[in-house]
């Protein structure tokens, strides 16, 4: 049979962080977690308060999360992230990058001092985290620009409608098309059409501010969500644009391609009035071939 002090030492060498922690945010004990490579040192937290250890907005999450697993007295899992910054334990060690913890948070069935207690153990998820996002930023990319795709344009535009509609935020929208791609494809080949295209990625990436959400439609279509923008200023945005283009294209392509290539832009506005924001995105679309028909490298509004 294991001792006491046996189960101590098991305690004690658990790779992972193991907390108990009181209703109120007591550390209580706190057992294992020494690898400095994945935790920042847990030394000297019994007796002290999650308050006294992290900024009041991390503590009052902590708390309601003790306070939900005494309630339900079920296994919680929660991640969350944490930063040496951020926690005050007056000693420097530890990774410097903020971690993503697991969070495994369950009743214990005992008091201390009269108070509940829950085991909370955290588990360094930085790695996994990282590789999601990672590849959630792949699965929303265009790999040709670096731009969005038309997948998580689709997905902003959804909430922007929201907030049109039920906030009166206004979103623009800017349609474009290059111009005479498939002649510079046909006449200099592919790969020239293809500098083209990432042209447009970095005058996008260079050139748009704040929340501006600039996505490769397809093939030689770009669209731009502007959020926070009505339609007049999102005329002067298309204007730049223009501006951003001609300037690029003389600069960085010979004059016999600069003088063809050029983007024809449709703009509109989601409206009140429209049921979805594929309303506003045609009649961006619409503008566009209307600048189309007008002889190219010009604005119109839908
Ligand atoms: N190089 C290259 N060409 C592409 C790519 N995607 C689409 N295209 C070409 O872009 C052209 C788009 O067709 P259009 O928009 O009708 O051609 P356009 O010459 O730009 O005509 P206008 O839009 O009327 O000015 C087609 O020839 C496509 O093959 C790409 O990734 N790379």
């Amino acid at each position: 049979m294991i001792s006491i002090e046996q189960m101590a030492m098991v305690l004690e060498a658990l790779p992972d962080p193991a907390f108990v922690l009181s209703r109120s945010g007591k550390y209580v004990a706190v057992f294992g977690g020494h690898d400095e490579r994945y935790y920042h040192s847990s030394e000297g937290l019994v007796g002290l308060r999650i308050t006294d250890m992290v900024p009041a907005d991390k503590a009052a999450w902590f708390l309601e999360q003790i306070e939900l697993a005494l309630e339900t007295e079920a296994l919680l899992i929660r991640e969350y992230e944490l930063s040496i910054k951020e926690v005050n334990t007056g000693v420097e060690d530890g990774p410097p990058h903020p971690i993503w913890f697991e969070g495994r948070i369950q009743k214990l069935d005992f008091l201390v001092d009269g108070e509940e207690v829950v085991l909370w153990m955290a588990s360094n998820i930085t790695e996994r985290h990282d590789m999601e996002a990672k590849l959630r930023e792949l699965s929303d990319t265009d790999q040709l620009t670096g731009l969005f795709n038309r997948r998580r344009l689709e997905r902003d535009l959804i909430s922007h409608y929201k907030a049109a509609q039920e906030q009166f935020i206004p979103t623009s929208i800017v349609a474009f098309d290059l111009d005479n791609l498939k002649t510079i494809n046909d006449t200099l080949g592919h790969y020239v059409g293809d500098e083209v295209i990432m042209a447009i990625g970095h005058i996008c990436r260079a050139g748009l501010n704040g929340d501006a959400i600039a996505c490769r439609f397809g093939g030689d279509e770009f669209v731009v969500a502007l959020p926070n923008v009505k339609l007049e200023q999102a005329m002067v945005f298309a204007d730049l644009l223009h501006e951003r283009c001609e300037a690029h294209f003389n600069c960085f392509f010979a004059k016999s391609l600069a003088s063809i290539i050029g983007v024809s832009i449709g703009i509109a506005e989601i409206l009140a009035t429209d049921t979805s924001y594929e309303m506003a995105l045609k009649r961006a679309d619409d503008a566009l071939y209307q600048a189309k028909r007008g002889g190219k490298n010009r604005t119109m509004v839908g």
